[in-house]
């Protein structure tokens, strides 16, 4: 299998998968057209990419692409939608950075209340400002206010434990069982957060209902002189909002992912906030131990489709699938059986949804499994019975 990698992973993962006996194309600079080419040029049957971006025109450039591989946990940047309609696996390595990004999302909470860079910027500039810089809020019993109790989410929650901040957190999902389990209370919604919180952290995914979760609502709702940190993504915050709050409710904001945030790892940057808010350099997940851990998970799941076929952490399998019945046929172990049995599920009409077919040690027989949506009907279950070595066919609704 050739496996091109258009962003830089660790050298152990490049040889796990050579050791499984791929070919590993490595070209970590690989961006917009020339990773088109490089696809065109490869016809890789597996693309592994940190933030490098995969649209519909790269997918569409190697015809023998079968999964892609987010070397991270955002597949913002990957066109999921097109890589489904392609028969094109997508497939994360979740959790592998979290501990990371939390180290960072904390270091700008406690940047932001000491004002760390500002004090570091003066005694640069060789100017000694005691005075100046000695006036600071503190963080302990300050309340904590999350946006997505994911892997990160959960990573902050331990850590506010050990600074002495009560947390307040929405997420989607999140129960109160849950809130329990994590020593945090549940809010009911975003604002509820805003209204509870002398701080905070977002970390929810980039996705349509996500985009601007952090409005000027929610930004009025913060108490004044708040702060709030962004590590998830520039869409998730309305940043012309904020910058308004910064100027009238003397908001304190850093991001590590700043809207209109350069393609390239290196050149100009430009951007509105950035000599009032601290703006770090989308270096969240850039932690040895993290980019150790998220090339070994991106190497697991390469080695583990080309061994099985089957994708760990896919984000574009459906999780419930249209099936209504499941047909289950016993055979002999013979050539043809699953032919015969499929041509009558397509003239009943029946549209597979999933298939496995499962062979007994020894036996010489085989039970096969397909799930289906259709109408089933007892006359195209005994035609299947009469196809030559079933032994037996059944179907239940599922
Ligand atoms: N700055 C960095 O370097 C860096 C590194 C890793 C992740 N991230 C960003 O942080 C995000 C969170 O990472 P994670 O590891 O915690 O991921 P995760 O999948 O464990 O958690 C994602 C969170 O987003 C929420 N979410 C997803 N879709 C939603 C929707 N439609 N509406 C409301 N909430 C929704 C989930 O409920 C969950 O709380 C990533 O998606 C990525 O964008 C940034
Ligand atoms: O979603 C992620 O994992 C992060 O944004 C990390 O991005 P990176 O792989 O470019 O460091």
């Amino acid at each position: 299998m050739t496996v091109l990698v258009a962003d830089s992973v660790s050298d152990a993962a490049l040889d796990a998968i050579r050791e499984g006996g791929h070919d590993v194309v490595e070209d970590p600079g690989l961006k917009g057209d020339a990773l088109v080419d490089a696809l065109r040029e490869h016809d890789p049957a597996v693309l592994v990419v940190r933030s490098t971006k995969v649209p519909a025109e790269a997918l569409d450039a190697a015809p023998s692409l079968e999964l892609v591989v987010r070397a991270g946990a955002g597949v913002d940047t990957i066109d999921v939608a097109g890589a489904s309609t392609r028969g094109v696996f997508v497939a994360n390595c979740p959790g592998k950075n979290a501990a990371a990004v939390a180290e960072l999302a904390f270091g700008l909470l406690l940047a932001l209340d000491r004002r760390i860079p500002d004090n570091v910027i003066a005694a640069r500039a060789g100017r000694w400002d005691k005075k100046g810089f000695a006036s600071a809020r503190g963080v302990r019993g300050r309340t904590l206010g999350l946006l997505g109790m994911g892997s990160i989410g959960r990573e902050m929650a331990e850590r506010a434990r050990a600074f002495g901040m009560p947390v307040v957190a929405w997420s989607r999902s999140l129960t109160d069982d849950d809130a329990r389990a994590l020593g945090v209370t549940r809010a009911d919604t975003p604002l509820d957060v805003a209204r509870q919180a002398d701080m905070v952290s977002v970390h929810v995914a980039s996705t349509p209902e996500t985009r601007h979760l952090v409005d000027a609502d929610f930004l009025e709702a913060m108490p004044e002189g708040a702060a709030l940190v962004n590590t998830a993504r520039a869409d998730v915050v309305d940043e012309a909002a904020v910058a308004r709050a910064v100027d009238t409710r003397g908001l304190r904001y850093a991001t590590d992912v700043p809207a209109g945030e350069p393609a390239a790892k290196q050149g100009d940057f430009e951007h509105p906030l950035a000599d009032a808010a601290y703006i770090t350099h989308h270096v969240g997940a850039s932690t040895d131990q993290a980019t150790e851990a998220i090339g070994q998970e991106a190497a697991r799941v390469v080695l583990a489709y080309a061994e099985t076929g089957r994708v760990p952490n896919s984000v574009n399998l459906a999780d419930q699938t249209a099936a209504t019945h499941l047909l289950t046929v016993r055979h002999l172990d013979r050539v043809g059986v699953l032919a015969g049995v499929l041509a009558v599920v397509r003239e009943a009409g029946w549209n597979v949804q999933e298939m496995e077919n499962l062979v007994f040690t020894g036996g010489g027989a085989a039970v096969a499994r397909v799930r289906f949506d259709g109408a089933p009907s007892d006359e195209a279950l005994a035609r299947i019975r009469e196809v030559e070595h079933v032994l037996n066919a059944t179907v239940i609704a599922v």
